[in-house]
């Protein structure tokens, strides 16, 4: 028997993450492609058009699995009955910025969208924050939709988990699919400790840790922590606009694991609510590695035997 769509919320929907997010979404890369989907977008007014303009390519691409679309200005009617809610909306920094930059502008509408969400979503609406600041923009959205359970609301810190994946399958030339276990401690910002301590690479002499075979401590402790810590702002250099595609694909990826679940062996990164693990004041929207069963995320615990400087676990730096 067809499964009954699940209602998904796309917020900044015009914008270019929406662009790359919406298709990927109604082609079944976020929840699989026997799942149907209703799309839900919500934009601005000044993007009223350009968002009804998305409308119609998503008519034209004649996806299967899309079911319905909502396309609104009005916050109220984009969140009513969603089950998954990607919270896009909001503005990107630029070359030389920040992320905390942008905090001022976006952190109001993290604010105002909670209670919209709060009272009209579905119940047990899973949350993802994309827009920067994105884990204080998260923390606002729990602070002020008290009645969404803090499990529910999450931040994407899978794009700097993916990025880690990446430069180590371009440092030792395997497929990156063969890399897993990184983890993203903290924050999506500079501030982030992208971790291969418990990384390994699937080989046909078996699993191998990361360390063993780059054997180059230099590079994993320096060039490879700042290239992912400074990804975003080398995407904006280069593009004059920051990451979208990375971004989309990441927050399919995020929602998937969520959803669907955690291959065996294999942990993922998403910014949760701490519930004090790892000497992380409890309550904070901290990236810690999880492996999710039945739609819930469980942090893995004792991935701390390996020393990580302890500056990147200080309050103040995982705060912006
Ligand atoms: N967490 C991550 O890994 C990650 C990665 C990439 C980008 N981002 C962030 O995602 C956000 C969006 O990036 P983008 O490149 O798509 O930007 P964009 O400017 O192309 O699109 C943002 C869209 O949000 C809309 N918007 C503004 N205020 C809104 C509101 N109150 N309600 C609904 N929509 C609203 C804008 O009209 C625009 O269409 C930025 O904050 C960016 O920094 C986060
Ligand atoms: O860097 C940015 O501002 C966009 C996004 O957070 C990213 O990491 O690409």
């Amino acid at each position: 028997m067809a499964k009954e769509p699940v209602r998904v919320l796309v917020t900044g929907a015009a914008g270019q993450i929406g662009y790359a997010l919406v298709p990927m979404i109604a082609r079944g890369v976020m929840l699989g492609t026997d799942q149907p989907v209703i799309l839900h977008m919500l934009d601005i007014p000044p993007a009223a058009e350009a968002l009804n303009g998305v409308k119609m390519e998503l008519v034209d691409a004649a996806f299967p699995l899309l079911k319905g679309v909502v396309a609104t200005t009005d916050a109220v009617e984009a969140c009513t009955g969603v089950n998954i809610a990607v919270m896009v909306g909001g503005f990107p920094r630029k070359e030389g910025m920040e992320r905390k930059d942008v905090m001022s502008k976006n952190v109001s509408i993290y604010k105002a969208q909670a209670s919209a969400l709060e009272q009209h979503a579905a119940p047990n609406c899973k949350v993802l924050v994309v827009a920067n600041p994105a884990n204080t923009n998260a923390l606002i959205l729990k602070e002020f939709a008290p009645s969404i359970p803090a499990k529910n609301i999450t931040c994407l810190t899978r794009l700097d988990h993916n990025r880690a994946l990446g430069q180590i399958s371009e440092k030792l030339n395997v497929q990156v699919s063969d890399v897993k276990n990184v983890i993203i401690w903290g924050n999506h910002s500079s501030s982030q400790y992208p971790d291969v301590n418990h990384a390994t690479v699937n080989t046909a002499a078996g699993e191998k840790p990361v360390r063993e075979l780059v054997k180059d401590d230099a590079w994993l402790n320096g060039e490879f922590i700042t290239t992912v810590q400074q990804r975003g702002a080398a995407i904006i250099k280069a593009r004059k606009l920051s990451s979208a595609l990375s971004a989309a694909s990441s927050a399919c990826d995020h929602i998937r694991d969520w959803v669907l679940g955690t291959p065996e062996g294999t942990w993922v990164s998403m910014g949760v609510y701490s519930d004090g693990s790892y000497n992380v004041p409890a309550g904070l929207i901290y990236s810690f590695p999880v492996t999710c069963r039945n739609g819930e995320w469980t942090i893995v615990q004792g991935t701390d035997a390996i020393l990580y400087p302890m500056s990147f676990l200080s309050p103040i730096a995982f705060c912006f």
